[in-house]
């Protein structure tokens, strides 16, 4: 044994993975054909939203060139000195920008981060305070190096958002709804895509790229390379299984407010990320984030007296900025989670 990482990455006992290869089973994460009929896609995506909460997508309309022109260029930036990354650092008044400190359930992850908004700016509240209703304006930062860095970003985001507006319909379709049914939340929104760096690691059965947790949003679609290393926690089971890397494939999962507002049918899926002592690995999430004022709880045409809310109504922005708090402040309690706002039967 060489090199020992940090104690701060170390994961508790009852988090470290089990390294050895998981035998092939019959029953993987679907991948799904955007091509496919209208009727038996919608069936489709339901079936997989219903099981698994994840599924791959091809055929999806992002051309695959500009994916690999993100990948190349997201990869020139985290090769640079960290004298150079660290000039676009993301803190307080910049949420956005490079990161090398994140933190999962109060665990480092092993990995390096650029985030930046979708749209620019985004407002988000100025504090979790219930009653204060100051908003912040926020921006992004930009790197000056590699050359044209925010063109390709910009372009890239908004392509992505094109294939989440797609998936917004296919789901709301799924429940029954009408295809436009989840849109007015996302007028403004407070998107943002991610690049995630994880570098060799000395010690991959102690930490984790990133620890177990569930997205808050709509939905994420991620784009990931050929090494693998995305795992999701089966719903019957509980056993973590491996997201199979697809050439230009987008991997696709629900998030919190869609749990909330399917009130429940759909589930927001545990996953994590493990690492290995050879190769690095880049992933290019997209979180899809509704407004900052938008109200969510279960849709009306979703409960009835068989099938009561499960959630009471909750800000969306409150939620996040609350959620945010554990950023920068190593937090006593566990940090908010939407089963914060279930309402108890
Ligand atoms: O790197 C990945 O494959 C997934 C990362 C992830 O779950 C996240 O950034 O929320
Ligand atoms: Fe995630």
């Amino acid at each position: 044994m060489g090199e020992e990482v940090d104690t701060a990455f170390i994961q508790p006992p009852e988090f470290r993975p089990k390294l050895q290869v998981i035998n092939e089973t019959d029953d993987e994460i679907p991948v799904i054909d955007l091509s496919t009929d209208p009727k038996e896609l919608v069936l489709e995506v339901g079936l997989a939203c219903q099981k698994w909460g994840f599924f791959q997508v091809v055929n999806h309309g992002v051309p695959p060139e500009l994916l690999a022109r993100i990948q190349k260029l997201a990869k020139e930036f985290f090769d640079q000195p960290m004298e150079e990354k660290k000039k676009v650092k993301r803190d307080e008044v910049h949420p956005m920008g490079y990161h090398d400190e994140e933190h999962t359930k109060n665990v480092r992850d092993w990995k390096e981060v650029f985030d930046f908004w979708l749209q620019d700016p985004t407002f988000l509240p100025a504090s979790h305070e219930p009653d204060d209703k100051q908003l912040r304006r926020l921006t992004n930062q930009w790197p000056e190096y590699p050359c044209g860095f925010r063109a390709l970003c910009e372009e890239y985001a908004r392509e992505v958002e094109k294939l989440a507006f797609k998936l917004l319909e296919l789901i709301s379709l799924s429940l029954g709804l009408p295809a436009d049914r989840i849109d007015g939340y996302f007028k403004e929104q407070t998107t943002f895509l991610r690049f995630n760096y994880y570098p060799p690691c000395p010690n991959p059965e102690l930490a984790l790229g990133v620890g177990p947790h569930k997205d808050g949003g709509a939905l994420t679609v991620l784009a990931q390379d050929d090494v693998g290393g995305l795992q999701v926690r089966r719903k019957t089971y509980g056993e973590w299984i491996p997201v199979k890397p697809i050439p230009e494939a987008y991997i696709i999962n629900i998030g919190d407010a869609t749990q909330v507002w399917s009130n429940d049918r759909y589930e927001s899926p545990e996953h994590r990320v493990v690492v290995n002592t050879k190769k690095e690995r880049l992933s290019v999430p997209f979180f899809f984030f509704p407004a900052h004022d938008a109200m969510l709880k279960p849709f009306d045409e979703l409960v009835d007296e068989q099938n009561p809310a499960r959630y009471r109504e909750f800000n969306w922005g409150k939620f996040v900025v609350t959620r945010n708090r554990s950023d920068y402040k190593k937090q006593d309690l566990e940090n908010i989670q939407i089963r914060h706002f279930k309402v108890v039967q």
